[in-house]
């Protein structure tokens, strides 16, 4: 069977739509544009979608029953054409992380509010940070569970990334976590307002703004909202002490830090720099002075260049003992703006109807990498 270019497009864009394929396996497409799998596993091939349960593969017409493709495993491996790389380890689809500045992510930011008479898309905040919250919850539960972790502390800041902090503290409380917010600076404004009030009427506990050491002590797990895009500078008070409580905290010897809660941040850790300049590991390496390198970091949007840094270890072992997981949310980007500012390969990576997507090893996307989806474009319509 042989099939138009426009389906040709169609089924590639299925086929991404699935997310992962599993580790060893590969799609490729025959000459005649049909899709099959290879399982580098077993060196053999199949039609049928390893993701999908058998009978929803033969519903979508892409099974001849258990027979493999007439391709061979040998014949694939040397001349259909890929569909998806594999690599060894947990993800067999080649997604690339495409990293923005401070300033991008503001423009970002102050497209998605702006009128769509103006060409924006007309987004409000409140919008946009029910989402980023939902996300950081969904990373943080996915890391550590209410069940091992029931005892959770949400630092929160004086700006929109606090918001992101009350409304996952929100969405804690309803998947059981026993929620304690430190909110020292309140922003100005009905938002947060309205989501101070939600929290209290959810019964949970506001730490006082002195408290933060104790509150961090007690907590089984810490979700640190203080700073995203927009931090500048030293750390102000009454941000700078809890900082220092977190580096030194992550300072402490192994011995002493497996009691030490896991924190997770949200789009950036607090306190590190948002923007770093190049790719170079030694610039990387330059910790600023009051910085903590914490377990998990949930990017929105897109990551920020500063968190580098943070992918380079990502995988490993954090010096606490937890893996170090970096996740990805926020997805509220349409597909016009995932095109102007390159992001669309990476939120490709994106599972079907999921909120957050862990990239934790993901590579960072080549420049132009993005662009070259178009070139793919019109050569499927050219064939
Ligand atoms: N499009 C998106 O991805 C969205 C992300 N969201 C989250 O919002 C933050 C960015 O919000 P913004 O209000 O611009 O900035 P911050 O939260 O970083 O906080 C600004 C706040 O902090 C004060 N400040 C800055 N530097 C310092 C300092 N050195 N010491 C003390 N205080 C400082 C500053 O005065 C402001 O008051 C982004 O990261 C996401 O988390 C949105 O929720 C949704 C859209």
């Amino acid at each position: 069977m042989s099939s138009s270019p426009d389906s040709v497009a169609e089924m590639i864009a299925n086929l991404k739509r699935l997310g992962d394929l599993p580790p060893g396996w590969e799609a490729r497409m025959t000459p005649s544009n049909r899709i099959y799998f290879v399982d580098h596993n077993t060196k053999s091939t199949t039609w049928a979608d390893p993701r999908l349960p058998q009978a929803a593969a033969s519903a979508s017409g892409s099974v001849d029953g258990q027979q493999p493709p007439a391709t061979s495993y040998e014949e694939a491996t040397r001349q259909d054409r890929r569909l998806s790389s594999t690599s060894a380890g947990s993800s067999s689809t080649d997604h690339a992380l495409r990293y923005i500045s401070a300033s991008e992510a503001a423009a970002i930011d102050e497209e998605l509010m702006a009128p769509h008479s103006e060409g924006g898309c007309g987004y409000m905040l409140p919008q946009l940070m029910e989402i980023a919250g939902l996300a950081c919850a969904q990373a943080l539960a996915r890391s550590y569970p209410p069940t091992s972790f029931p005892q959770l502390l949400v630092a929160a800041g004086p700006g929109n990334q606090g918001g992101d902090g009350l409304v996952a503290a929100r969405h804690a409380v309803l998947w059981g976590y026993d929620v304690r917010v430190w909110y020292p600076k309140q922003a100005k404004g009905e938002l947060f307002q309205a989501l101070r009030d939600q929290l209290e009427a959810f019964d949970i506990d506001f730490v006082d703004a002195d408290d933060f050491d104790d509150a961090f002590a007690q907590a089984d797990v810490v979700l640190d909202s203080i700073f995203g895009f927009s931090f500048k500078g030293p750390p102000r008070p009454p941000f700078a002490s809890a900082l220092e409580t977190l580096r030194d905290e992550s300072r402490l010897e192994f011995v002493d830090r497996v009691t030490r809660p896991p924190v997770v941040s949200v789009d950036i850790p607090s306190g590190w720099p948002v923007d770093a300049p190049t790719t170079s590991s030694s610039e990387q390496e330059e910790a600023p002075e009051l910085s903590f390198h914490p377990e998990v970091v949930i990017s929105l949007t897109a990551p920020k260049t500063g968190m580098r840094r943070f992918q380079r270890t990502a995988g490993q072992r954090g010096e606490g003992g937890q893996p170090q997981r970096h996740f990805l949310g926020g997805r509220f980007i349409p597909p016009s703006m995932a095109r102007k500012y390159g992001l669309r390969g990476m939120m490709r990576g994106y599972r079907a109807d999921d909120q957050v997507v862990e990239v934790t090893g993901w590579r960072e996307a080549e420049d132009g990498e993005d662009d070259e989806e178009d070139e793919d474009e019109e050569d499927e319509e050219s064939q």
